[in-house]
């Protein structure tokens, strides 16, 4: 299957949860986050969700992270170059939704992206290598890019692996987790 019909698969597999199913899912994967061994960094990057459109609630992984006083980026889109900033979440924050839906900062402080040492990434298909297909913009690919190398990469899933190989671009950067409500893969 290529990257456009992965798409298409999974938002059609995404739309048949109700947000409450979403929900519940969500908060098994913040559980099973909790198990991984993440969490002696200082510096935290998470998206914030489009829940109307079935992505995973990053509420929960956010609160551990509040709770544990972690530094925490989250990314403003920039519709002109395709790219993304981040700013650092504080109680000042204020967020708007954007046209897409997304919730983002505002403004604030900057966070420097080389400085980011996890990041929790959206994802609409993934495979057993760790391969990601997002939405096609490549956003995150030009992002994950500019971070540290060795930043540990955690993408986000209601679904198992496609037990087929993705075919990927030299663009693309692997994941190093993804986190299932059922299951942690490791790549
Ligand atoms: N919650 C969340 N935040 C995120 C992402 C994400 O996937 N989820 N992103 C992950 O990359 C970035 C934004 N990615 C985007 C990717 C595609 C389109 C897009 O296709 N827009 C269409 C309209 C889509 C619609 O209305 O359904 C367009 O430009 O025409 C928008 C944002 C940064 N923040
Ligand atoms: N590091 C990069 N520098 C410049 N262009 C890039 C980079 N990474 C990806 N692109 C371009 O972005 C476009 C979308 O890439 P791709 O189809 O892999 O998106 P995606 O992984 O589904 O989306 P996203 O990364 O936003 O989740 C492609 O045309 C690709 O060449």
């Amino acid at each position: 299957m290529n990257k456009t019909a992965l798409r298409k698969k999974y938002l059609q597999l995404r739309s048949e949860f109700s947000i409450e199913e979403i929900d519940d899912k969500s908060i098994q994967i913040a559980n099973i986050a909790l198990k991984l061994p993440i969490w002696q960094f200082n510096n935290y990057h998470i998206f914030l969700s489009i829940t109307e459109k079935g992505e995973i609630n990053t509420e929960y992984i956010l609160h551990i992270l509040q709770g544990k006083d972690k530094n925490i980026a989250v990314p403003k889109t920039d519709v002109k170059t395709n790219s993304l900033s981040h700013f650092l979440l504080t109680d000042n924050t204020k967020i708007e939704t954007n046209n897409w839906g997304i919730p983002e900062p505002k403004d604030g402080i900057p966070f420097p992206e080389n400085k980011i040492e996890v990041v929790f990434i959206p994802l609409l298909a993934y495979d057993k290598l760790g391969n990601r297909v997002g939405y096609g913009k490549g956003f995150y690919d030009r992002f994950l890019a500019s971070c540290k190398k060795d930043s540990i990469k955690i993408g986000l899933s209601l679904f198992a692996p496609e037990s087929s190989v993705i075919a990927v671009s030299e663009t693309d950067i692997p994941l190093d987790y993804c986190i299932t409500p059922e299951e942690v893969y490791c790549f």
